[in-house]
């Protein structure tokens, strides 16, 4: 490997690209494009200052906020400036070399087999890598062999900073046990969900992410079922048609109805997504209506973070679909395709695909079965889908067809007897109570005024729980705080607890720089708290790019509520497209349809998890200029010191 060390920063010499054997053509066109851009295009971007709030402008915490963005932007550059890139980086051996690090990884990793998988835990060796993947990529990534991947994060870890001191005194997960009395609202919450006052049972809560490509109809559906399940009243629906029609936008009636939303859940909302609450017949669901147009995609990442199923809308009419499906990657790939993918990767493996507006299409079958074979051959084989987990359904929105009833349009009615719309969101699974036994995790989307002073935060829960009089800590700013008060799931009577799963509006006393809350803060347990990460392991599936990605990649990291700029600093192995197992250490690029492990150094710390330990922190998204470039999973941290 002459010219340069392979490694974090490091950049190689023309040469050395093209020295090795296993080299072939198609991969060397591939490099040579991105070698010869200028070293500018690499610096890490500025980040741009986070959307967050939709405060009034005039009001402190609005220009707090929007303070703290300005910060952030001037923080984030200075840093950018300083990490540059070197051209090449000469290996002085003053340090363990890299085959040196690799043979004391191996040695570690077969010393110790039973690591718990926190890197930032002194003593603690990496760990564990999630057991389940997201995309198909990721279930490959997944069945690597532990070995392999304990190699992997120990490598890592030889050259990542310390723990801080902060958290390095955190004890291990694996120590905590919930506090009683929380443990006792918990209990006494769990037997009158089961059992509700009036003797009936509570349904179960779903959080429903409603995806798509731009205007396939999805704030329309969402608007017109909720007036069909009884959400939204006749009188309303007038209004809102009038205003419509004044406005020239006649069509947009029933999207407008889901615009509006109610005062209860809407207290300084700092994101995009719009939430509603509805129930149907057997589920409480937590509506999350993510936007279609490609530009919002990091909102569409927030919203889908939190869900635990989706409807993936689809435009039937003609042209419709094939513009929602193109395939294209940076040059404008339809959001059909990157929201399927995405959703997958997030989590989500149950999906309703709902084909919207075949009133356009005289209610076609033809055209039904046209897109459900193309993109069921999608959903299955590129983002890792089971067959069982979807469901298929065809609709129309503006004329009410198969939403809560069968379909009366003699069109449609003849061919088709599947589920209503309905019908299939009751068949969805509810959400999981299953981090119930974990510190509270709950990353922050909203921030407020509380009802009588105080600072509100909304969000869901993660893991854990939390009551009134509950002590917290807000990361990544270092506040503790209590609770005062709580609402679940978008009531209106306070809550005597929340618990994983539900969605909760916090107020917070004690606080004493609300100006530092924002999207990717999260609250955590005070003493089991959420890592700040200085660097990231992840377990990644390269998307359909046009360039390989490489080491210096600048990239926008996506997890959870968090949004931070930052590069690719070292690419760790390849791994085998059957097994998932390291099928090359240090790759010097990572191809478009590829997994890897991959290092990744965000300009801040950023609070995320390793996946296996709380799934909803531990998955990743990669992006840069609009593009999604990788999504995967967390599999090892390392703090800042
Ligand atoms: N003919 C017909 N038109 C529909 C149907 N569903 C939605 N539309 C129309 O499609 C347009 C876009 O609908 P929206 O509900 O705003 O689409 P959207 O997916 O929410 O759009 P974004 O949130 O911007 O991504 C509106 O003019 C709707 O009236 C349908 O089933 N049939």
């Amino acid at each position: 490997m002459p010219g340069g060390k392979r490694g974090a920063n490091t950049w190689y010499d023309e040469d050395d690209m093209y020295d090795d054997e296993d080299y072939d053509d198609e991969e060397q066109e591939a490099y040579q494009a991105p070698v010869k851009l200028p070293q500018q295009a690499r610096a890490i971007p500025v980040a741009a200052p986070a959307k967050v709030n939709k405060q009034p402008a005039g009001s402190s915490l609005a220009k707090a906020m929007n303070n703290k963005g300005q910060q952030q932007a001037i923080a984030s550059k200075g840093s950018a400036q300083k990490q540059q890139p070197e051209q090449v980086q000469r290996f002085d051996f003053s340090t363990p070399s890299p085959d040196d690090t690799v043979r004391a990884a191996q040695k570690g990793a077969r010393a110790s087999t039973s690591h718990q998988s926190r890197i930032w835990t002194p003593g603690q060796a990496e760990a564990t890598a999630g057991t389940e993947a997201a995309t198909a990529g990721m279930q490959q990534l997944a069945v690597a062999d532990p070995t392999n991947r304990q190699t992997n994060h120990q490598q890592e870890e030889a050259s990542q900073p310390q723990p801080a001191a902060a958290q390095a005194s955190a004890p291990p997960l694996s120590a905590y046990t919930m506090e009683a009395d929380l443990a006792r609202a918990c209990s006494q919450a769990g037997a009158s969900s089961s059992a509700a006052s009036s003797g009936e049972k509570k349904k179960p809560g779903l959080h429903l992410a409603v995806l798509g490509h731009v205007d396939a109809g999805k704030s329309t559906l969402m608007g017109r079922l909720m007036h069909e399940l009884g959400h939204i009243s006749a009188r309303e629906v007038q209004k809102r048609q009038q205003q419509a029609n004044a406005a020239g936008k006649g069509s947009f009636a029933w999207a407008w109805m889901l615009d509006e939303r109610p005062e209860e859940r809407s207290r300084g909302v700092t994101i995009d997504v719009a939430t509603a609450h509805f129930s149907t017949p057997q589920r409480e669901v937590t509506l999350l209506d993510a936007p279609g147009h490609r530009d919002f995609v990091p909102n569409m990442i927030t919203g889908a973070a939190q869900a635990d199923a989706a409807l993936l809308l689809v435009d039937g009419s003609t042209g419709g679909f094939e513009s929602g499906f193109r395939a294209g990657g940076a040059n404008g790939g339809g959001q059909t395709r990157e929201h399927a993918q995405l959703a997958r990767c997030l989590g989500i493996e149950n999906l309703v695909v709902v084909i919207s507006k075949l009133d356009t299409c005289d209610f076609s079958q033809e055209r039904f079965q046209e897109i459900r074979s193309a993109l069921q051959a999608f959903l299955l084989g590129q983002c890792g889908y089971r067959e069982a987990s979807l469901q298929w359904l065809p609709a129309s929105a503006p004329l009410g067809e198969n939403l809560t009833q069968q379909p009366k349009d003699p069109r449609l009615a003849a061919w088709w007897q599947g589920p209503t719309l309905v019908q299939a969101i009751d068949s969805l699974p509810s959400s999981a109570a299953s981090a119930l036994e974990k510190p509270l995790r709950m990353p922050i989307t909203g921030v407020g005024k509380g009802p009588r002073g105080g600072i509100s935060v909304s969000g869901r829960l993660a893991a854990g729980a939390l009551k009134e009089g509950t002590p917290v800590l807000v990361l990544p700013s270092h506040q503790p705080a209590t609770v005062k008060s709580l609402l679940c799931n978008g009531s209106t009577t306070p809550s005597a607890v929340a618990r994983a799963g539900d969605s909760a509006d916090v107020v917070l006393s004690g606080l004493v720089d609300d100006s530092a809350l924002g999207p990717g803060s999260v609250l955590c347990h005070p003493t089991w708290q959420v890592p700040m990460a200085a660097k990231i392991t992840a377990r990644v599936a390269v998307l359909d790019v046009p360039i390989p990605v490489l080491t210096g990649q600048p990239v926008t990291i996506h997890v959870h509520t968090a949004q931070e700029a930052g590069q690719i600093s070292s690419l760790v192995s390849l791994l085998d497209a059957k097994t998932g197992e390291v099928s090359k250490q240090r790759p010097r690029a990572v191809l478009k349809g590829q997994s890897a492990v991959v290092q990744i150094t965000p300009v801040q710390p950023m609070c995320v998890e390793v996946y296996s330990d709380f799934r909803t922190l531990g998955r990743i998204v990669l992006r840069d200029g609009g593009t999604t470039l990788a999504v995967g999973i967390i599999t090892g941290l390392a703090m800042s010191s």
